[in-house]
């Protein structure tokens, strides 16, 4: 458990509902606190190594969830499994099967299912979801910063970083390189996607399969200051994408989007870029990442299993907002 995650310390409630409900259920359980950045990796891997079958709840938000899906893969342990328990701020992996609220019945957790979700291995760690470079990253990246601004909150933070970086220069000049194919340009964003959803709800990849194999890769071109509102709200609204999985008539001179194994986005002009890891974002000088078929067990709460496997069934994909 994350005590730092979302707006709140959540284990202040959590941790009495889950003593109740594990009584209930009669399973053993033991709930940790996570003292560091990265801590959860530590846990993690050592429940996971320990050799009894082990779910392991990650509770907070999706860094969270990024820590405690690498410490189990560093593990080895092909059985053990993740859930996760969503009091972050943005909960974003969750979105993919449902919505965040589906997740926090802890019964319905401990009854639940794990399925087999794909994973992206990149140059730093693992990542869940999605990976990107841009204006959104760079956004999320300043908003601590005016956070340390007396009486500036949330929202207040998130404007002040976003209009700090529409008034920059806009657009970075990005070597893209998709399964060995190049495009050079200057983007707005460039998106990795295992998942559908970031940044508290943008849904950049709404065909986005966790089970495919496959990553989703969206590129944003630079364009004019007047056509980047309507642009972003419906790459926000995931209605960038059209049905049959092309990108929408009106959208297809600033917006490309393609299926990779393998992808590599290095800055042209500048040394460095900030790079966002499943809402971690910080400076590195390139973001590589591959996907992994397969790669860990993820526990879908009872009622979500139901209608993930009944939606799998009929081919659909889920579309939550
Ligand atoms: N005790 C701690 N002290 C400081 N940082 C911590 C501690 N425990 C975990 N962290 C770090 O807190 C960060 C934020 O966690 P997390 O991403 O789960 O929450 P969030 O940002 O509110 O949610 P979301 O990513 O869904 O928006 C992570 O980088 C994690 O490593």
């Amino acid at each position: 458990m994350n005590p730092i995650s979302g707006k709140a310390d959540a284990s202040l409630y959590l941790v009495p509902q889950i003593i109740e409900q594990a009584k209930k259920c009669n399973i053993s359980y033991r709930v940790e606190m996570t003292q560091a950045h990265r801590h959860a990796v530590q846990l993690a891997q050592a429940y996971a190594q320990a050799g009894d079958p082990v779910r392991l709840y990650a509770c907070g938000g999706d860094g969270t969830l990024n820590e405690v899906l690498e410490g189990v893969l560093r593990s080895g342990n092909h059985e053990a499994e993740v859930a996760s328990i969503p009091c972050g701020s943005g909960n974003d992996y969750v979105r993919n099967f449902g919505k965040p609220q589906d997740f926090l019945n802890l019964e319905n957790q401990i009854n639940g299912h794990a399925i087999s979700v794909d994973l992206m291995r990149t140059q730093t760690g693992i990542s869940a979801a999605i990976c990107s470079v841009g204006i959104d990253a760079k956004v999320a990246y300043n908003i601590p910063k005016y956070r340390r601004i007396p009486l500036c909150g949330g929202t207040m933070a998130y404007n002040l970083s976003i209009l700090e970086n529409l008034c920059r220069p806009l657009g970075q000049k990005l070597r893209v390189e998709i399964d060995g194919k190049v495009f050079c340009d200057q983007f707005l964003i460039a998106t990795i996607c295992n998942g559908s959803y970031y940044g508290g709800g943008y849904c950049a990849a709404p065909k986005a399969d966790l089970q495919d194999g496959v990553l989703e890769v969206v590129l944003v071109r630079k364009m004019s200051r007047l056509r980047i509102a309507s642009v972003l709200a419906k790459y926000k609204a995931g209605a960038h994408i059209a049905e049959d999985g092309t990108v929408c008539p009106d959208l297809r001179d600033v917006l490309y989007c393609f299926h990779a194994q393998e992808v590599h986005i290095i800055p042209v002009d500048e040394k460095n870029t900030i790079v966002n890891i499943d809402g971690e974002c910080g400076p590195a000088e390139r973001l590589d990442a591959w996907v992994m078929p397969g790669a860990v067990r993820f526990v879908l709460p009872l009622p979500v299993y139901d209608s993930w496997t009944q939606n799998k069934q009929k081919g659909q994909t889920l579309f939550v907002h």
